[in-house]
């Protein structure tokens, strides 16, 4: 694979049907629940990427039996009662979610990561641990690398967070939360929290494995004390790793169908549907999968997309097409996504003749004539596919590694160039 990839850009309108890999965000929560569950479980159809892989060695590494078993993973939970040392990668999903079961476990747990993991927030967690009785070491850095001394429990409680820098703080106190002694009380006091749905996300999981969770009133979740019953998992296909190839119908006035979309889900990706059908798109839900008809004039739009903020990248790429402006807002968190997602958009897309504004929050995106060269990707899986997406309609696109997309979608580039040009390419 080279280093600049040269985008496939289809003669026409393109009417595809996609199967897409298993989501992210489902699979890591699955392994972890069924890591710290009374019994052993199968994670049916995972997602097998780059995070997923990670996840699964971090909790291999504190103990727990993961056997691939035609496909699926079998998880046997085992006895923490070892030293380790757990790469993140650049999972925000391991850096958080980690951590507050390490504390279960007996013996000292070693983080780190990528080089720019170092840089993503992770210090308020950190802290909140540290409140709910888990040694941490991170040499007063708030940062990785740092390590976990797990005294085999948890004294738990109540604890005062601000997550406004990420969702994944609460979810990662409230997935270890009810192996707490005390279970978890958390209140999160700041700015807004981001990305509300995947907190959604991790308490209908709770749930299902028999836990009692209270988020009845704003920004405060508790966990009540108590097992975590061994279930099973069916992970859904990645909505948010669907925006691209939705996109491909968008882009080409095309027609494309991913199959089996959930008909009713947690995930974010899932407002794609009206964030497209906002842009002028024909959006159909149906027993067939999700299916998106793209007009003949994408339309700009004016969103807050503080709640999907992961989705960012895909959408401002086809604002850059539209042919009226886009404003794109409560975003200021995704600067601390895989890389500052607001300045790297607003560089790239400048590069090939954007017209874009770079706001604290987000960005403003307007009309313009856009030609071809190297869209950098700052190894940022969803800057790929925000190049790729432009590459459908300006010739010349060429995606500084593409293979940072593995980071969520196994082979990627192969799956991209099938959808665009279909089997005989
Ligand atoms: O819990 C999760 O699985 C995720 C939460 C979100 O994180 P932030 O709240 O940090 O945006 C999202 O962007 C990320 O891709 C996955
Ligand atoms: C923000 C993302 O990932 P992470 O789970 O590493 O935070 C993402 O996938 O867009």
């Amino acid at each position: 694979m080279s280093e600049h990839w040269p985008a496939p850009r289809p003669d026409g309108p393109v009417e595809r049907v996609v199967s897409l890999p298993g989501s992210k965000s489902l699979t890591n929560r699955a392994l972890l629940l069924a890591a710290i569950a009374d019994g052993p479980s199968v994670v049916r159809r995972p997602l097998r990427s780059r995070d997923t892989l990670l996840m699964a060695s971090a909790l291999g590494a504190l103990g727990t039996g993961i056997d691939d078993v035609d496909g699926d993973w079998a998880v046997t939970p085992g006895p923490w009662d070892r030293d380790a040392d757990v790469d993140c990668g650049l999972a925000g999903t391991v850096m958080r979610f980690v951590p507050p079961v390490a504390g279960l476990a007996r013996g000292t747990v070693g983080f780190d990561g990528d080089p720019h993991m170092r840089q993503r927030p992770v210090g308020p967690m950190l802290a909140a641990l540290g409140v709910l009785g888990v040694r941490i070491d991170d040499g007063g850095r708030g940062a990785l690398p740092f390590s976990v001394a797990g005294a085999g429990s948890v004294a738990g409680g109540t604890v005062t967070i601000d997550a406004s820098a990420s969702s994944q703080f609460v979810s990662a106190l409230l997935l270890a939360g009810a192996r707490y002694d005390h279970g978890v009380d958390v209140r999160h006091v700041g700015k807004p929290v981001p990305s509300l749905p995947h907190i959604e996300m991790t308490v209908q999981m709770l749930r299902r494995h028999g836990v009692e969770v209270d988020d009845g009133d704003a920004n405060r979740w508790a966990v009540a004390p108590g097992p975590v019953k061994a279930v099973d998992h069916d992970i859904e296909p990645d909505l948010s790793n669907a925006a691209p190839f939705l996109a491909l119908a968008a882009a080409t006035g095309g027609r494309v169908t991913v199959r089996d979309w959930p008909a009713a889900t947690t995930q974010p990706g899932d407002q794609l549907r009206e964030i497209l059908a906002l842009m002028g798109c024909e959006v159909d839900l149906g027993d067939d999968g999700l299916t998106v008809t793209g007009p003949t004039r994408l339309t700009g739009v004016d969103l807050d997309l503080h709640d999907v903020g992961e989705l960012t990248p895909a959408i401002a790429a086809l604002c850059a097409l539209a042919d009226s402006p886009s404003h794109l807002r409560g975003v200021a968190h995704i600067r601390g996504h895989e890389t500052d997602r607001i300045t790297a958009l607003a560089t790239e897309l400048g590069r090939l003749g954007g017209d874009v504004t770079e706001r604290d929050d987000g960005l403003s995106i307007s009309p313009a004539p856009l030609h071809g060269g190297v869209f950098h990707t700052y190894a940022d899986h969803r800057m790929a596919h925000a190049g790729v997406i432009l590459g459908l309609a300006v010739d010349g696109v060429l995606v500084e590694d593409v293979a940072t997309t593995a980071k969520t979608f196994p082979d990627f580039a192969g799956a991209w160039t099938l959808a665009v040009h279909g089997a005989s390419q």
